[in-house]
């Protein structure tokens, strides 16, 4: 059978000359148009399909999840030395050990031993923005750090000068220059050869200066919990939750901690970037969609007003502003090409040829825009998600797929969930003024990297009125 249709491969570069550098889900979900939705390309002799359509990512990542599950290598992460984490793994028992943490905890059901946190978080949020409205961006960050640490360590985040924040910091430094998605160096691993001085070679200097934060992130917070329990003042946490199983089991071998050890180092760099990206998404959004926003804040005043009960369980409770949430998750995917999967057999895929080993990103961005599943796709509609239209649930664009999608998808979407359902009922998000007292609506620019979020924006965070002050001085 044929490869599937691609841009045309010349001798070496292959058709990499085609992959756009620059914000590449745009510019492949324009070639998908011309090639369509399973396109090939041959990067310097490696095989990357590109999926652009639900059908398509759904057909082979959800329904040949036995062969699209593993992922391909991440030579620059390698070389920092983390790819032991479950994300990087490719498909197999390590893999399935890891992963097996998180599934286990991370349930719908098993989240709920969280909640608390994220209500205790979401109150210290509003508080701080009450406090100071214009750091509402850091204090977000702060949010999205705390929320993960309590819940991996239990350790509790109440200021920006915790320890904890600083790991988290550094960790997302190196996540930044480190980049979360395939490199040049992925296709031509030879370049690790060339010595460190050489100009474009950057991957070697972030990799040494990256080792030493790496450690600390795995070993200082895991230590203190074993500490706190040998004590007995372990707050329950992912970690002291599983160690107790392990013990319980018989299963505390070296192995099976520093497994654990691993898993729970991943919970900062997968849930807390995605989180924040995610609630600054929905905040962008709403600046720009002050109809949809006071929507929102009418649906929430009725709860206040008791005429309505928000369920923790049950999302639907506030039916717009679930529907708002998933727009804007539709419109915004915090990941915009996806993460990659790759292939571990060869497949006949509609006749085409998809050889073991290919490398396969689902352009997240092209299938939010498939104007044969969303209607008039780019506009920003909530009510395409409400009876009696009901268009799809966009939660593969958001989460990923089959066998890899995200394990902390409940404990994120109830995170953004509170967050936002507290903010709107408390904060309005409103432009701000030129000198002639005339709304500044913002041009809002999007940075993409592995995640999407708006880069700084004017916009004014304040309370409704004196009633939410009042409100919040007493949570
Ligand atoms: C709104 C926030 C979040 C978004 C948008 C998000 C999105 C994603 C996406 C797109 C993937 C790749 C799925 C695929 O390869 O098909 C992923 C993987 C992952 N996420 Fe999340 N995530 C979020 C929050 C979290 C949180 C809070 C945690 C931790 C509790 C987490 C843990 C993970 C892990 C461990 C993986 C790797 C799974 C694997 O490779 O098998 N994520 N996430």
């Amino acid at each position: 059978a044929p490869y599937p249709p691609g841009p045309p491969a010349y001798p070496v570069i292959g058709s990499g000359g085609a992959f756009p550098a620059h914000e590449p889900q745009l510019g492949l979900a324009e070639s998908a148009k011309k090639y369509g939705d399973v396109m090939y390309f041959e990067m310097f002799g490696k095989p990357l399909v590109v999926l652009s359509s639900l059908e398509a990512a759904s057909d082979l990542l959800e329904k040949r999840s036995a062969i699209y599950s593993s992922r391909p290598r991440f030579t620059v992460h390698e070389m920092i030395g983390w790819t032991d984490m479950v994300s990087f793994l490719p498909y197999g028992e390590q893999f399935n050990k890891q992963r097996k943490f998180f599934l286990h905890t991370f349930s719908k059901q098993g989240c709920l031993v969280f909640r608390s946190s994220q209500v205790a978080q979401t109150h210290l949020l509003l508080k701080n923005i009450l406090q100071c409205p214009t750091r509402y961006i850091e204090y977000l960050r702060l949010f999205s750090t705390a929320i993960i640490m309590e819940i991996a360590y239990g350790h509790k985040v109440t200021s920006e000068d915790d320890p904890y924040v600083k790991i988290a910091e550094d960790t997302n430094n190196v996540l930044m220059a480190a980049g979360h998605s395939l490199a040049l160096v992925d296709f031509l691993p030879w370049l690790i050869y060339l010595p460190a001085w050489f100009p474009g070679n950057w991957f070697a200097r972030v990799a040494r200066e990256s080792r030493p934060a790496i450690q600390q992130m795995r070993n200082f917070p895991f230590d203190e919990v074993v500490q706190r329990m040998a004590y007995g003042t372990a707050s329950p946490s992912f970690v002291s939750m599983h160690i107790e199983e392990l013990e319980r089991d018989g299963r505390a071998s070296e192995e099976n901690l520093h497994i654990l050890k691993v898993a729970a180092s991943q919970m900062y760099g997968a849930g807390a970037e995605t989180t924040w990206s995610t609630i600054m998404n929905v905040i962008a959004l709403l600046l720009l969609h002050p109809r949809a926003q006071r929507k929102a804040q009418d649906e929430l005043d009725s709860v206040l007003r008791g005429e309505r009960m928000p369920d923790f369980e049950d999302r639907k409770s506030l039916p717009y502003l679930d529907a708002l949430l998933l727009e804007v998750m539709r419109l915004k995917p915090t990941a915009p090409l996806g993460v990659p999967h790759s292939s571990t057999a060869d497949d006949i895929y509609r006749g085409m040829f998809i050889p073991k080993d290919s490398i396969v990103l689902t352009n997240t961005t092209a299938l939010a825009m498939d104007d044969r599943v969303y209607r008039n796709p780019t506009e920003f509609r909530p009510e395409r998600f409400l009876p009696p239209h009901a268009e799809p649930n966009p939660n593969g664009i958001v989460f990923g797929w089959g066998r890899r999608i995200c394990p902390g998808r409940y404990l994120a979407d109830t995170s953004v969930w509170i967050v936002m359902a507290s903010f709107l009922t408390v904060f309005e998000i409103v432009p701000e003024k030129n000198r002639n007292g005339q709304d500044i609506i913002p041009e809002i620019q999007w940075c993409s990297g592995i995640t999407s979020s708006p880069a700084p924006f004017p916009c004014v965070i304040r309370p409704r009125s004196e009633k939410e002050v009042k409100l919040v001085s007493r949570l």
